[in-house]
């Protein structure tokens, strides 16, 4: 027999057809019901009963909740990464006969949320999409919650950058290319599959013309990124599948350009630990010092520390301000507390253009603009150059304050539908029906008082609930006194409730009225909004300009409490630090033990290369993280923790720890290691800053000492001179210096003493004669047996040949001749090859001589060989 599916299953599997890879929250009266693997998988998350029921002799899992908990159930399913489809009833039951018609009203995904229960207030939530070329790479990222929209091309190195910094929880890719982005470098990440038609150019120019009102996109600078703008096209796309079609708030898309920026690969920023780190409880550099007063001042912390600048006078112009604000602490406290007040305008705007604004926020809205304005009268009368040029950005938008404010009551609730939203006196209409309402509510309390003389009964109340209306309500007591006209509506145990005529004329009346301004408020209030709505890059313009203003603010207040200096910028390539601190550490020491401040110099020409050796737990990497870290916050716009810092500006930092701390990873952790080191010898430039710690331990000593040795030797003879801190435990290395005359030796030092050893920090120049692991194993608390025994044995082995083997070894290996070789720029082929080059006019070559061009290069090339051998 076949089996018999109900008309409301029926329904069901249609719609659920339409959205198989979301989990499809499907109205059923007061509830919304999930069914099947959807109900398994949300019983799960919102730990709700999941029942079964009987669907046509097979049983079907069912697991619901009342529909007026949407908003706590349904930030609990987007934050555990569904993609929810909200089903909703689109008629009113009562008014139909048969199966109320449903369908799908919103799509409610990780990177497209706009409710403050799934947003993190400090954090952007960005949807990706990633766009692959015959000739290269297009990413695009837009929060949806702020009108953000940005697009890049770039290699794979830098999108997978873009990505991490972004952090977006949903990436759009081509279905067509499924395994292609599974196994690649975005493999990781929540990955969406949309058509392969969607990743097409008219229709991604067309998409954004469409979104920005414009006939080309010259304006916003990025027509010459093909890719970039196919990937921003899928992600407006999605936007309609996911049913948010009400984009006012994004007007426009800005090209990202990593040359712009320092440049640190994924390995760097979860190595200094900058705003993420993988240990529970720990503390960030961004924890540190994000100061900010507003969310859309901290999403902006977050983004100029993931991309510190590149150009000179623009980060001196931050220093300037900083410095500006430092030297004027009351108005400096006068601005943040102005910040402070401030709502976050972006979000709001973003809710404003998708028509998601509440009562209270339009108030919150129209409050922090009259804030700005506040702001920008005291920032315009700064005598600074760039705080006045911010004061200029803030918009004063009056029309958007006036019209929320003869709009609105001040004290409009959060919803709409508890009324009282619209101002007095903003619409005849209203008033007229508000009075009535009121009016009659009188006029109740004046025929109470009538009817209890008439009837002389003292204890008359008049009243109303749902069921019956109005009633007057007589005590048993008194019934035999009620008048023959009244009708009976309802018994009690001590009293009868009864209606009159003229109860019931008024009942109608003031029920008529208050439908009516419910009505009226609601049409008043959608008209508010729309009026509203071209004012939006207004607010948005100043939102930025405040955001700016947070982050300058938030450095200054940084700087003062804890003893931050300005820091020097100049053209040369040097480092400079005197006495720096390490931002985090320093916070976190218990008061009785002081930070221990470190000078450290680097150079092109004397000291391109310091090799730190020193024992376990001497202080090693917080020397290497405290000298990025010090760039980084410098090059943002931050004064640094040092007496003071003079540097040439730093365009990228590559920092790499010894594998043994990335043993979660689960691959080879020496692979891992090495990996990550060939990226930075590949990449280095002579403006890098190169930090290496332990790199080598991954593996046998021999092979260790061997990998470090030759990645130092390939640092110092590459023609950039990148500087470079390598700490190390390999004392064998500090013969280096022998040969190589930009690398110099430094130790963290220790006091020894037979017992113990003391930890000074300091870092000295010189190297060290051997590690202290036993030592620090004794401190660990290790048995005495075993520190006893170990001693032994390392007594023995430091006898042995083996180790003075090893040192001999290392020593030849400075006499012997070095292996590596760079091309030299001088050398007299190359330069014949380039004149043969440049003195070609390739526009005007034909193939054939093309091909003559490259024989005779060739035949330059042989007679060199022919010459060597
Ligand atoms: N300059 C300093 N002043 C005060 N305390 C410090 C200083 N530098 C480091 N420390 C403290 O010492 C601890 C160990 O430092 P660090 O991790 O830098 O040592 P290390 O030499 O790299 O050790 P290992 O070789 O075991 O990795 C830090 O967690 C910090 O608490």
């Amino acid at each position: 027999m076949p089996k018999k599916v109900t008309p409301l299953m029926k329904q069901y599997n249609a719609v659920k057809a339409k959205y198989p890879d979301a989990l499809l929250l499907f109205r059923v009266g007061d509830f919304y019901e999930t069914f099947g693997s959807d109900a398994v998988r949300a019983a799960g998350i919102l730990n709700i009963t999941l029942t079964a029921r009987n669907n046509g002799g097979d049983q079907t899992e069912l697991a619901g909740f009342p529909h007026h908990a949407l908003n706590t159930y349904l930030p609990k399913l987007v934050k555990a990464g569904c993609r929810v489809a909200i089903c909703d009833q689109l008629e009113d039951p009562k008014m139909t006969k048969g199966i109320v018609k449903r369908g799908v009203t919103e799509l409610v995904t990780p990177g497209v949320a706009l409710s403050d229960d799934i947003l993190d207030q400090k954090k952007n939530n960005f949807l990706a999409a990633v766009h692959q070329a015959k000739n290269g790479l297009g990413v695009a990222f837009l929060d949806i919650s702020t009108g953000e929209f940005l697009l890049g091309e770039g290699s794979e190195e830098e999108i997978d950058k873009w990505i991490q910094d972004m952090n977006p929880p949903e990436v759009l890719v081509n279905k067509a290319k499924r395994s292609h982005w599974q196994s690649n470098f975005l493999g990781h990440n929540r990955l969406f599959f949309l058509e392969d038609w969607i990743f097409q150019s008219d229709y991604a120019m067309e998409s954004l013309n469409r979104q920005f009102g414009t006939t080309n996109l010259k304006g916003f600078g990025v027509e010459h990124l093909p890719t970039g703008l196919i990937a921003a096209g899928a992600v407006l796309h999605y936007l309609g599948e996911t049913h948010h079609t009400s984009l006012d708030h994004i007007t426009g898309i800005t090209r990202m350009a990593s040359q712009d920026h320092v440049w640190m690969d994924r390995f760097t920023l979860r190595n200094l630990e900058l705003f993420y780190s993988p240990a529970e409880n720990a503390v960030t550099l961004l924890d540190i010092i994000d100061r900010t007063q507003t969310a859309m001042g901290g999403r902006m912390l977050k983004r100029w520390m993931a991309q510190p600048l590149k150009e000179k006078t623009a980060i001196e112009e931050r220093h300037a301000v900083v410095q500006s604000l430092m030297e004027q602490t009351e108005l400096l406290d006068d601005i943040q507390s102005h910040l402070k007040r401030m709502g976050d305008l972006e979000r709001l705007a973003a809710k404003l253009a998708t028509g998601k604004i509440n009562p209270r926020e339009l108030i919150g809205l129209k409050n922090s603009m009259e804030a700005a304005v506040l702001l920008r009268g005291i920032l315009s009368h700064s005598e600074q150059s760039s705080l006045k040029a911010l004061a200029a950005r803030i918009d004063p938008a009056e029309a958007l304050r006036e019209t929320i404010k003869e709009t609105l009551n001040e004290e409009a609730p959060v919803q709409l539908a508890k009324g009282d939203v619209i101002a007095t006196g903003f619409s005849d209409q209203l008033d007229e029906y508000r009075g009535l309402a009121r009016g009659g509510k009188d006029y109740l309390d004046q025929m109470l008082d009538r009817e209890q003389e008439a009837t002389g009964i003292p204890s008359l109340k008049i009243a109303s609930n749902n069921v019956f209306g109005y009633y007057i309500e007589v005590r048993n007591t008194h019934r035999d006194k009620v008048p023959e006209e009244w009708v009976r509506k309802q018994t009690l145990v001590n009293a009868e409730r009864y209606i009159t005529e003229e109860l019931k004329e008024y009942e109608s009346k003031i029920l008529g009225a208050e439908e009516q301004i419910g009505i009226l408020e609601q049409q008043l209030y959608v008209q508010l909004l729309q009026n509203l709505i071209p004012h939006i890059p207004a607010v948005q313009r100043t939102a930025r300009a405040l955001a700016q203003l947070d982050c300058l603010c938030s450095f200054a207040s940084q700087a003062l409490e804890n003893n931050y200096c300005r820091p020097t910028l100049d053209d040369s390539f040097d480092l400079d630090i005197r006495q720096g601190r390490h931002p985090v550490i320093e916070r976190q020491l218990p008061p009785d033990q002081p930070f221990v401040a470190n000078d450290v110099f680097l150079d092109r020409e004397n000291q391109q290369i310091i090799m730190i050796t020193g024992p376990n737990m001497s202080g090693k990497s917080a020397i290497l993280r405290q000298t990025a870290l010090i760039v980084l916050l410098a090059q943002m716009g931050s004064f640094v923790p040092a007496e003071s810092v003079r540097m040439g500006v730093v365009d990228k930092i590559f920092t790499r720890v010894g594998a043994s701390d990335n043993i979660s990873m689960g691959e080879s952790t020496f692979m891992v290691e090495m990996n990550e080191t060939a990226s930075i010898l590949n990449n280095i430039s002579e403006r890098s800053l190169v930090l290496l710690d332990e790199i080598g331990r991954g593996t046998s000593t021999y092979d260790g000492i061997s990998i470090a040795w030759a990645i130092s030797e390939y640092l110092h003879e590459h023609p950039s001179h990148a500087k470079t801190l390598f700490a190390t435990h390999y004392h064998e290395l500090n013969e280096m210096t022998e040969t190589f005359d930009r690398i110099k030796n430094y130790n963290v030092s220790v006091k020894e003493s037979p017992e113990q050893v003391l930890f000074l920090r300091k870092l000295v120049p010189g190297g060290s004669h051997h590690s202290f692991g036993i030592h620090v194993a004794k401190m660990a608390g290790m048995p005495r047996q075993v520190i006893t025994r170990a001693n032994k044995i390392l007594e023995r082995l430091e006898k042995s040949h083996s180790s003075e083997e090893l040192s001999d070894k290392v020593k030849t290996l400075s006499e012997q001749e070095l292996q590596l070789s760079f091309i030299k720029l001088d050398d007299p082929l190359l330069e014949e090859i380039r004149d043969q080059i440049l003195e070609t006019d390739i526009d005007t070559l034909t193939p054939v001589e093309a091909l003559m061009k490259l024989n005779e290069i060739k035949r330059t090339l042989q007679g060199a060989q022919a010459k060597k051998n």
